[in-house]
């Protein structure tokens, strides 16, 4: 289950604003459902939860289970949508240390020379036991152009071409669109295995299709607890809306009385990278025209040493969505020392996670008295189920609170900018 807290910023409008941001929130909810906004050709998101591909699902839960066999490392390859929902489910249900299964590796979100240099050197080592790593490459992108990945693939492939010439089709996957982009033709030309990205679900929408349930399932997840938690927050939303309708108004009125900045935090560093996820799918979807929230991402409380001042103190431009967790595994309780050399006995006999909580009740109190609206978000436990239910909210909400803004929630035009920069001085 997960709870949404609102009233630490809806405390922050004035009863007028708030129905203003519910009466455009509900419009835009319309907009989604009728299909007949900007970009409504982009909505597969909602089609795949509401007509379940169990096959698929079951394609790729078998393929992940003979890789879990076979591999040391698994490499995924691709940027933005095509890997943040992956590292996001993948890291949040990881322990932090010494997982079993392949080592999961990221390749193709960015391009550092030195990184990728280093990544082939660890691959060509050999394991402890002397014998060669046994390595799987799983190439995402949707386009099959982007430059990040489409050049960190070369070289990995050309590292497996000389490595494993007999098994090279087994060893790499590739998730593309139907037809076109160069994957396609690599995929004619080796006979790689391929899945598909429908083409009405866009890049950043994409976890649920098998960008990101592939690798998850590889990381040892239990995909379908992932998929129709995701199912099951779709159908209680579809019944009823109200809170995500009170949760779009909110953050509308706070952007119109000028709130620009959307802090994405939580107290949980496995969180981190389901902010980078959440960061694409608001910044890519509202920050276009001149419009929208910056979302940016912070762990506390690390990160309440270097931007806890900000936040308490600085530009009261920003906005705070916490993500909480109230039940997490961990065991770990402070012992009363017999010398209370180190002055924490007045923590004597608490578990380390209510002590986290404490921190995250104290900080919410300060930063809301501070003059910061709050969100908080908490999922009862993190596993998978609850984190599909987390992905489908947020897909919903981006795309309700991006049409209440009156932006098309689906394109990316302004990224195309930096591309064409880039690809005349390197000339393409
Ligand atoms: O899957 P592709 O086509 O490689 O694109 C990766 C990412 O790049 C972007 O298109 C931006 O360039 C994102 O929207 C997308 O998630």
């Amino acid at each position: 289950m997960i709870e949404l807290d609102i009233s630490r910023a809806k405390a922050f409008l004035s009863n007028a604003e708030f129905d203003g941001g519910r009466k455009k929130a509900s419009e835009a909810l319309k907009t989604v459902e009728k299909r007949d906004g900007e970009g409504a050709e982009w909505l597969g998101w909602r089609d795949l939860l509401s007509d379940p591909n169990d096959a698929i699902l079951e394609q790729l839960h078998s393929l992940a289970t003979a890789i879990r066999e076979e591999a040391d490392i698994f490499i995924v390859c691709g940027i933005g949508g095509s890997y943040l929902g992956a590292r996001a489910v993948i890291d949040a249900l990881s322990s932090f240390f010494g997982n079993k299964g392949p080592e999961i590796i990221y390749a193709g979100h960015h391009m550092s020379g030195q990184y990728l240099e280093e990544l082939l050197e660890y691959l060509a080592e050999p394991k402890a036991d002397g014998k060669p790593k046994s390595v799987y490459c799983n190439v995402i992108s949707k386009s099959g152009t982007t430059l990040e990945t489409a050049l960190s693939f070369r070289f990995i492939r050309s590292w497996m071409s000389d490595q494993y010439p007999d098994s090279l089709q087994d060893r790499i996957i590739c998730t593309t669109s139907a037809e076109g982009g160069a994957l396609n033709k690599l995929v004619d030309e080796y006979g790689f295995q391929k899945f598909v990205i429908p083409d009405n679900v866009g890049g950043r929408f994409s976890v649920l299709t098998p960008v990101g349930l592939l690798p998850i399932a590889v990381a040892g997840i239990d995909i379908r607890s992932l998929f129709y938690g995701a199912v099951s927050k779709f159908e209680e939303l579809e019944e009823d809306p109200q809170s995500l309708l009170n949760y779009v108004a909110v953050k509308h009125a706070l952007y119109q009385k000028g709130k620009t900045v959307d802090v994405l935090t939580s107290f949980e560093p496995q969180l981190e990278s389901l902010g980078g996820w959440l960061q694409q799918l608001l910044g890519e979807s509202e920050g276009k025209d001149g419009n929208g929230m910056f979302p940016t991402v912070a762990t506390y409380s690390t990160d309440l040493h270097s931007l806890g001042q900000f936040m308490q103190d600085g530009a009261r431009t920003v906005m705070e969505t916490f993500i909480t967790v109230e039940e997490t595994t961990g065991t770990l309780i402070v012992d009363e020392a017999d010398q209370n050399n180190d002055g924490l006995n007045y923590l004597a006999g608490m578990r380390l996670h209510e002590i986290n909580r404490g921190a995250f009740e104290g900080t919410i109190q300060a930063h809301v008295k501070g003059g910061v609206p709050s969100v908080v978000v908490n999922l009862e436990k993190l596993n998978a189920q609850h984190l599909g239910e987390f992905i489908y909210l947020y897909e919903l909400f981006t795309a309700v609170y991006c049409y209440s803004l009156d932006v098309n929630p689906f394109n990316q035009p302004g990224v195309e900018d930096y591309k064409s920069e880039m690809y005349q001085l390197l000339g393409k």
